[in-house]
């Protein structure tokens, strides 16, 4: 088709629809590329916000990282383009939304759906570890919904490559932060393993292992590692949960004993 030449594009390019969600930098709309017509989320960043917050750099990492990133549960960023004020991010469209929606909706996931979500995202982190992507930033808001309920693994704003000793000014939630990043040591892809086992807990659980009302406490109860559950967590479940969340990365269960882990293979056999 004749897009620009240069391969540019503009926002005259697209026809924008409803807002999908409003992130601290900027928002994220439903969009429709005119010519061919394709349906994509569109995601508007305000240059100045990120020059005042110093995040350039990370967007153009992210940019990098996700242009080599081809995976069915890894969300797509097509292409970005920017004018004076904005940058834009031309991402593919999730049609059912964000993870953090339905575990809000309903409370807390069956062990049923739970396993075949952490199967999926298992898949997608050892396909970004194989090019030596960590995410960083696992949490079931950037855990985004496929058209046919599968997920994609998104945001990769706080990737790096591995290992990294980035002493990155950390915010927003702790709760799925592993010790050795709490502690601002080096770290490496072990981080997105603990991060799968506080993703698996909360999915079954409703919220995070280490919850607090603050900080200090959550710090405390990391770098403690005592899980409590629920008595309706099944055994199979447990065991899966506590050989990810080992205070040690390299003793966390590496992604491709995850996916042929028993409590995975015994739910994803019942849904077939
Ligand atoms: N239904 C939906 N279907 C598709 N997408 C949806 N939402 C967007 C998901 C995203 C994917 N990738 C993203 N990336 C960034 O936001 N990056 C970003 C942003 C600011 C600063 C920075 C940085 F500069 F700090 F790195 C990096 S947001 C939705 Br809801």
């Amino acid at each position: 088709y004749d897009h620009k030449k240069g391969g540019r594009f503009s926002l005259s390019d697209f026809d924008i629809g409803r807002p999908l969600g409003r992130g601290k930098f900027g928002s994220v709309y439903l969009a429709r590329l005119k010519n061919p017509e394709y349906i994509v989320a569109l995601k508007i960043l305000f240059k100045s916000q990120l020059q005042s917050a110093r995040v350039e750099h990370q967007l153009r990492r992210e940019i990098e990282i996700q242009a080599h990133l081809k995976h069915p549960h890894v969300l797509r960023m097509h292409t970005y383009f920017w004018d004076e004020k904005k940058i834009y991010l031309v991402l593919e469209y999730a049609e059912h939304g964000e993870l953090f929606r339905q575990l809000q909706d309903r409370g807390r996931l069956s062990e049923g759906r739970t396993a075949e979500y952490i199967y999926q995202m298992a898949d997608a982190l050892s396909y970004c570890h194989k090019k030596n992507v960590i995410h960083r930033d696992i949490k079931p808001e950037n855990i985004l919904i496929g058209s046919d309920g599968e997920l994609k693994l998104s945001d990769f704003g706080w990737s790096v490559h591995a290992p990294s000793k980035r002493r990155a000014t950390l915010c927003g939630t702790l709760d799925y932060l592993p010790p050795e990043m709490v502690n601002g040591k080096p770290h490496g892809e072990h981080v997105d393993i603990w991060a799968l086992g506080v993703l698996t807990y909360e999915l079954l659980v409703g919220k995070p292992p280490f919850e607090c009302d603050d900080e200090s406490r959550t710090k405390r109860r990391i770098n403690k590692g005592v899980i409590e559950f629920p008595r309706y967590i099944s055994n199979e479940a447990r065991d899966l949960i506590t050989r990810l969340l080992k205070k040690k990365p390299e003793e966390r269960l590496p992604l491709e004993e995850v996916m042929v882990h028993p409590w995975i293979v015994k739910n994803l056999e019942k849904r077939k």
